[in-house]
């Protein structure tokens, strides 16, 4: 096992839903470089999404990659995840820190908000994800945003997530804008390969279109 700590930059993979190779996806991913791993699952009950994310966490650990639990601090906190991530509808930073604590990893979705950024910025997030950036499979009615706002948020000074419909051909300009992660679903979780797809990922942080413009 090797320590964990916040990567500063790189692939954050996310899970969606039920499907039956879940713990062998997320193991092909962190092998293809995910930097990051986020459980997101709206469909199972309680009992279902605490066995699983343990059993990510894990997972995790042997990688020395945090653990990301989606919406649920009281998930978070249970199984000591890594940390959470809260949406606008989801409990808030301050509810978050008490729960987690300093360590904790706490990341807010500010869609196409540069105002909400500032605002979570202040309360002490330690990320904020921007997105949809392009038509979502997963999440076709997610508010998309603009790739400026990457630009206009750099002097926030905290890591930048970008999200949505993200794919290799596409991700090169999110980074070159600022992105200092690629959260993604379908173009690693839906595809045969899923390590191979993550590589593809990984790759263009070393790429030498992914410098800032
Ligand atoms: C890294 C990251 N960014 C954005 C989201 C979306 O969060 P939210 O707006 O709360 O929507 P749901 O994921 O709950 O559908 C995310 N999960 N992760
Ligand atoms: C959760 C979420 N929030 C905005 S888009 C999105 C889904 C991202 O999934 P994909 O990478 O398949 O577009």
């Amino acid at each position: 096992m090797t320590s964990t700590s916040f990567p500063d930059r790189g692939l954050y993979v996310i899970t969606d839903g039920p499907r039956p190779d879940l713990f062998e996806a997320v193991k092909q991913a962190l092998l293809g470089g995910a930097r990051l791993v986020q459980y997101r699952d709206k469909t199972h009950d309680a009992q279902r999404r605490h066995d699983e994310a343990r059993t990510l966490l894990a997972l995790c650990r042997e990688h020395g990659v945090p653990l990301i639990i989606n919406d649920d601090i009281s998930l978070a906190r249970t199984i000591g995840a890594d940390g959470v991530h809260l949406g606008e509808t989801d409990d808030g930073i301050a509810e978050a820190r008490a729960a987690l604590g300093a360590n904790a990893i706490i990341g807010v979705s500010c869609y196409d908000s540069l105002e909400r950024a500032q605002q979570m910025t202040k309360q002490g997030a330690n990320y904020i994800a921007f997105g949809a950036f392009f038509p979502s499979p997963t999440k076709p009615l997610a508010r998309r945003a603009h790739v400026d706002l990457l630009r206009h948020s750099a002097a926030l000074g905290i890591p930048r997530v970008a999200i949505g419909g993200i794919t290799p051909d596409n991700g090169a300009s999110l980074i070159a804008a600022g992105a200092d992660y690629l959260a993604v679903i379908s173009a690693v979780f839906g595809r045969p390969d899923v390590r191979a797809a993550a590589q593809h990922f990984t790759q263009l942080y070393f790429s030498d279109r992914a410098v800032s413009s």
